[in-house]
């Protein structure tokens, strides 16, 4: 994609997070960056959680003169590997891992964020009032922020907490295959406000850094409206658009359709990884691929009534069907998901999930386990656990008071 116009200030993509997803979109940001220099600064940063690793002797990037135990931001950016998080997967040399949160992000016009969602509130409360307070942000982020108040979705969370606009990102997508180039298909949703079509004032001048801070009424996912002050992008950069987050995300082997329904997206990644399991535990009996088709069929019903009764306002019932974040990232999540593979081996093996969690996935995050307790609080503050039969028995078996051989009774109910 070449220059979308005269614009005199190129956008700064910044990645919160550096896990399994987080460095596989980070790949992808940078790559995009690096090829389309008219509209993206080069160098992308790259927000690492700072550990120490061992690069491994029968790793290629082995260098017997870096033995012993290193951080993994100086690992990545000596070797452009992600030895924990995405290992054998090479990374663009222009994505720069950082150990500062605070400097990742200080100068980043796309924000893009990626964590493991129980991490993401603090994450942000870290970053509130240093970042540009023009930024748009793109969360990759499957889950939801269930707290006393009700239920938000992610990109509402921190678009909240930062003062800034957040849209999502979600899709069929397994990070290890779209690292290794494997097509996919992911969606973006992103639906702003008006307000930087308004933003433009000519008399300034296009190299200031100035603001406009525009007011207008805000509807939330619930159908509140309420009135947000947000900051117009300066007109210097060209307006953070649907073209304009394709040309960050969309590569040859990542197709992206970007849609307007944020809820939809962001609903549909969250609950499908609570189908997940439920269908790697019917697996893991060795009831096979029809009872794993059941559990998903209800899972699915489950998941377009949940949107359908508490984001009604917004959400668009097509996004289920039509997009990559509905039914699709659910065949591929119950397919070869994390969430459906630790699953499976609990039964199998006999053990709790969190066990297999600590042994098999170095160091990743299941987010079905977490997203189960908490859609179920919030179903159960609701009074309507039993309309989710389902989402209440993942619920259950998580916490030990119902069984996997009574998922199939259950769910009929
Ligand atoms: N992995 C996938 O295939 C995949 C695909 C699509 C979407 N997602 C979603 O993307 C999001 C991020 O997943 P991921 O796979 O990148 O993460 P991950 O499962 O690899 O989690 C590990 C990451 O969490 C970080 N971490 C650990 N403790 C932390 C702390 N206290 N504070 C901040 N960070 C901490 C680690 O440094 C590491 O970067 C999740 O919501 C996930 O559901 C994952
Ligand atoms: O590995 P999981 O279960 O976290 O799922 C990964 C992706 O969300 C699949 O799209």
């Amino acid at each position: 994609m070449g220059s979308l116009g005269p614009f005199q200030r190129k956008h700064k993509l910044a990645v919160v997070g550096s896990g399994n997803w987080g460095t596989a979109i980070a790949k992808i940001v940078a790559e995009n960056a690096a090829s389309n220099p008219d509209l993206f600064e080069e160098t992308v940063e790259m927000w690492v959680y700072e550990e120490t690793v061992e690069v491994p002797k029968d790793s290629k990037n082995y260098d017997p003169s870096y033995a012993g135990p290193q951080k993994l931001t100086e690992v990545i950016n000596r070797t452009h590997e992600n030895i924990k998080y995405l290992p054998e997967v090479q990374l663009p040399v222009n994505l720069h891992a950082n150990p500062s949160l605070e400097d990742t992000v200080k100068d980043g016009t796309i924000l893009i964020f990626n964590l493991p969602h129980q991490f993401i509130i603090k994450t942000c409360e870290q970053i509130k009032g240093k970042i540009l307070p023009y930024a748009r942000g793109i969360s990759c982020i499957k889950g939801v922020d269930v707290n006393e108040s009700g239920i938000n979705l992610f990109s509402e969370t921190i678009g909240k907490t930062l003062g800034i606009y957040c849209g999502a990102l979600s899709g069929a997508n397994i990070a290890n295959e779209v690292a290794r180039e494997k097509w996919s298909e992911t969606s973006v949703a992103y639906d702003p406000p008006h307000m930087d079509s308004k933003a433009p004032t000519p008399q300034r001048s296009p190299s200031s850094s100035q603001t406009n801070l525009v007011e207008f009424q805000h509807k939330d996912v619930s159908g509140k409206i309420s009135d947000t002050k947000l900051q117009a992008l300066p007109s210097a950069y060209p307006p953070v658009d649907h073209a304009v987050l394709k040309a960050v995300f969309h590569r040859p082997y990542f197709h992206v359709r970007v849609v307007n329904d944020v809820a939809g997206v962001s609903i549909s990644g969250a609950l499908k990884n609570v189908v997940a399991l439920a269908a790697g535990w019917v697996v893991g009996m060795g009831w096979g691929d029809n009872a794993k088709a059941a559990v998903m069929r209800v899972g699915l019903m489950e998941m377009v009534k949940f949107g359908d009764q508490f984001f009604s306002a917004t959400i668009d019932q097509r996004t289920f069907t039509d997009e990559s974040a509905g039914v699709a990232d659910l065949i591929t999540s119950c397919s070869g998901g994390r969430n459906f593979r630790c699953a499976m081996h609990s039964v199998e093996r006999n053990l709790p999930i969190e066990e297999i969690e600590k042994t098999e996935l170095n160091g990743q995050k299941l987010q079905g386990t977490l997203t189960a307790y908490e859609v179920n609080s919030f179903l159960k503050n609701q009074g309507m656990e039993d309309q989710f039969p389902l989402f209440t028995a993942v619920y259950r078996i998580l916490e030990g008071t119902m069984k996997v051989e009574d998922i199939p009774n259950f769910i009929e109910r």
